[in-house]
């Protein structure tokens, strides 16, 4: 390999430094306990998967999927989400597991990116899905382990906007027929100057050039459903609407209406969503750290059929969000030259069964001690004879 290749990593790679190694722990210790609290389990899968299978369940475009080949010729990608491995788990390994079921992660997933965006290929993601549950209670407790799990992370000013496929799909649809994807995909990209744009140069009478605008609106608290409902009369949009009000009720009854707001024109990236959509955003930062929603066909496509929820929260965008952590440890070097190796290893070990964290360093292998001893909040000296030896 030449030479200017050593210090580089492929595209959207990156390396993680201890400072944000311990944050990145933290954060998701706290994250894995909340889960845990509500009774959801750990499970892990593995990085590869077929492409033919788990691969295109992922519902994410083909071109950021890794892919490579085995010994035997088949297609493997590096799973791009959490979701549709865990949905194949399921349908198989725990096939005799009865619904519903509680699952959780904490994982790392890939997706390829094409240019120098500064946007990572590979991430951490930890999340949730709750499988076999169809109903409005499902949706909102996972939306309210979400916020819980946020907060108990250290996250203080965050806000999750609710939406629904069925309400997009139903007013989309009836307005544009076939040409609804072209919309989706400004949504999904929220390009909003890009939807008025296309909009306006539709043929479509002005009077729905209206509707379809005044979806950019809808945003709010539980009226924005009433203003929704002016917009549409069929009979998907409307069920959507009824189940977004029973949710907003599910939600005040946990008590978290000031975390979260309804956005009907949310759209997510993932394709296998079917109903209730959402994304938490942290008030630092532009981009969502977390979204979810239901999905009740993927289970079919791996023969167990069950409707299900869940979401996941990227964890290098939620310690960003949280910012500097409260330092936690006190770090203590041990200093020592030979004389006195002994006491000084009985001193680290005495320390750290009290739970430090202790380095023990010989002064013959550092050159710059001041250098060193500047990484620690307490540095002691074993140098020379021993006391009382001289
Ligand atoms: N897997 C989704 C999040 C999710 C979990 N469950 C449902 N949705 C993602 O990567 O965005």
């Amino acid at each position: 390999m030449s030479k200017p290749l050593m210090f580089e990593k492929p595209l959207g790679m990156r390396d993680t430094l201890p400072e944000m190694y311990e944050m990145k722990k933290q954060v998701s210790q706290q994250l894995e306990a909340e889960m845990t609290g509500w009774g959801y389990q750990m499970v892990e899968t593995p990085t590869l998967e077929y492409y033919e299978t788990v691969g295109l369940a992922s519902a994410i475009l083909d071109q950021q999927l890794f892919k490579l080949l085995d010994q035997q010729g088949n297609t493997l990608v590096l799973r791009p989400d959490m979701t549709a491995p865990i949905a194949r788990l399921v349908a198989s390994s725990m096939k005799g597991e009865a619904y519903p079921l509680r699952l959780s992660y904490q994982s790392s997933v890939y997706r390829a990116q094409q240019h120098e965006a500064g946007k990572p290929a590979e991430f951490e993601q930890v999340g949730v899905e709750l499988i076999g549950d169809g109903t409005v209670s499902a949706d909102g407790e996972v939306i309210a382990l979400m916020v819980s799990s946020l907060k108990r992370a250290g996250l203080t000013n965050f806000k999750v906007a609710i939406g629904h496929v069925g309400y997009v799909n139903a007013l989309l649809l009836d307005i544009v027929g076939e040409r609804a994807d072209e919309l989706r995909r400004f949504l999904y990209e929220k390009n909003y100057v890009g939807f008025r744009e296309h909009v306006k140069n539709l043929p479509i009478s002005s009077i729905d050039k209206g509707r379809l605008l005044s979806l950019l609106k809808l945003r709010g608290g539980k009226d924005t459903v009433e203003e929704a409902r002016k917009l549409i009369s069929t009979e998907e949009g409307t069920k959507a609407l009824a189940e977004l009000t029973e949710l907003w009720q599910v939600l005040e009854s946990y008590g978290i209406e000031e975390y979260v707001k309804l956005d009907l024109n949310l759209v997510l990236h993932m394709s296998y969503y079917t109903g209730v959509v959402f994304e938490g955003y942290g008030s630092r930062l532009g981009v969502p750290l977390c979204s979810g929603g239901r999905y009740d066909e993927l289970l079919g496509k791996f023969d167990r059929p069950g409707q299900a929820t869940g979401f996941g929260v990227r964890l290098d965008l939620l310690v960003e969000a949280i910012g500097e952590l409260a330092s936690t440890s006190k770090k203590t070097c041990i200093v020592f030259s030979k004389e006195r190796r002994k006491e000084a290893f009985q001193k680290a070990a005495s320390l750290r069964a009290n739970g430090e964290s202790v380095v023990v360093q010989d002064i013959a292998g550092v050159k710059d001690v001041d250098g060193m001893s500047e990484q620690f909040t307490e540095v002691h000296y074993f140098i020379g004879a021993k006391k009382g030896d001289a």
